[in-house]
């Protein structure tokens, strides 16, 4: 897969590789309703023997019009996580643009002749409420600012549970720690990559030895609690329990720390690049009388993750 940075306006004598079947969208989270967007781009660009690209941004585009902050600026999956979802989907090309204020200050009809057509896109697909150009104008309009120089297909909105997905539902859901809501609405569990740094080495004299993974700052996060998730390390994955929390037992001031025990394991994770998967939340996190109260709840969380995980006691 070949990604193309662009800004706006793109220079005159820029020439994009091929005609493509062309698919938009912003895609935060790369959802069921996003796979079936650009799975039906790939089925039309196979058809067509053309190749796929996907035409996407490369931050929020919310953030020309406002400020963002907290939450509210940060992503359901960073960049690499994207394109890999976008790799593993079949797309050839990523025409990533940078959203500023006088790419989105471009009519509608200006935005589809200096990047749809520039692009050479024979079909353009996105989903029902995918909009463009600073009216934002609809997909219902598409047709008439193509004018018959491509074809236009409109996917219509994915449901589960009789409610639209979208990457506003997961956030919310991820916030309320409703991880298989989360996981069943990306068809894939809820994933996040760090590096594992030094905490207050206080894990170890707990008996519960946890890895501080550090995340960006522009990754949105589950909502504070205890979690069953899955950590990779050099490509195994490794039955875990894991804090999002700020170990509110030692302190008022902490910061947020995601931090994971890997059961029946003892090696040295410092430095390590590492994945972690949410599978379910299992309690809030709680302030305790002291570490004796933590640990002994520490040993009720074990119990609980090792029947989730059906693994056997092995001390
Ligand atoms: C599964 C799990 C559950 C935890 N639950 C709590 C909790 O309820 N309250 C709390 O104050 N800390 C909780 N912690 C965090 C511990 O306080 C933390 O791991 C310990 O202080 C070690 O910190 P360190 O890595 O900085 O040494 C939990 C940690 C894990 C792995
Ligand atoms: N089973 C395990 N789960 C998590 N980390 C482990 C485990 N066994 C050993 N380690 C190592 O111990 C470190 C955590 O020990 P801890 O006392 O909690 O220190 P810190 O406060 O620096 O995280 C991890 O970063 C990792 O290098």
């Amino acid at each position: 897969m070949q990604i193309m940075q662009l800004t706006y306006p793109l220079a005159p004598d820029l020439e994009f590789p091929t005609p493509v079947v062309l698919a938009m969208g912003f895609f935060d989270g790369v959802h069921q309703g996003h796979q079936q967007v650009i799975e039906r781009a790939r089925h039309l660009a196979a058809q067509r023997n053309l190749p796929l690209a996907v035409l996407t941004y490369d931050h929020h585009p919310a953030l020309v019009y406002q400020k963002l902050t907290g939450d509210a600026a940060r992503y359901l999956t960073l960049k690499t996580a994207k394109y890999e979802r976008f790799a593993a989907l079949g797309v050839d090309y990523v025409y990533e643009v940078n959203y500023d204020y006088l790419f989105q200050a471009q009519t509608p009809q200006e935005f589809v002749d200096n990047f749809i057509i520039r692009m050479q896109a024979q079909v353009v697909v996105a989903g029902f409420d995918h909009t463009y150009g600073e009216r934002e104008a609809a997909m219902d309009n598409l047709t008439d600012y193509a004018q018959d120089r491509f074809t236009v297909v409109t996917v219509p909105a994915t449901t589960v549970d009789g409610k639209k997905v979208s990457s506003t539902r997961i956030r919310r859901n991820l916030s309320a720690g409703h991880i298989e809501t989360v996981n069943r609405l990306l068809q894939r569990p809820f994933q996040i990559t760090g590096t594992v740094v030094h905490g207050f080495a206080r894990g170890r004299t707990l008996g519960y030895p946890t890895a501080n993974v550090q995340y960006d700052d522009l990754q949105r996060m589950p909502g504070l609690g205890v979690y069953l998730v899955k950590m990779q390390i050099n490509d195994h994955w490794y039955p875990a329990m894991a804090s999002i929390g700020k170990n509110v037992t030692f302190g008022d001031q902490n910061p947020v720390t995601l931090e994971v025990h890997l059961f029946d394991f003892n090696q040295n994770l410092y430095g390590k690049q590492v994945a972690v998967q949410f599978l379910t939340k299992t309690r809030d996190e709680v302030k305790y009388q002291g570490p004796e109260a933590l640990v002994a709840q520490l040993r009720r969380d074990e119990q609980e993750a090792r029947k989730f995980f059906k693994l056997e006691r092995n001390s």
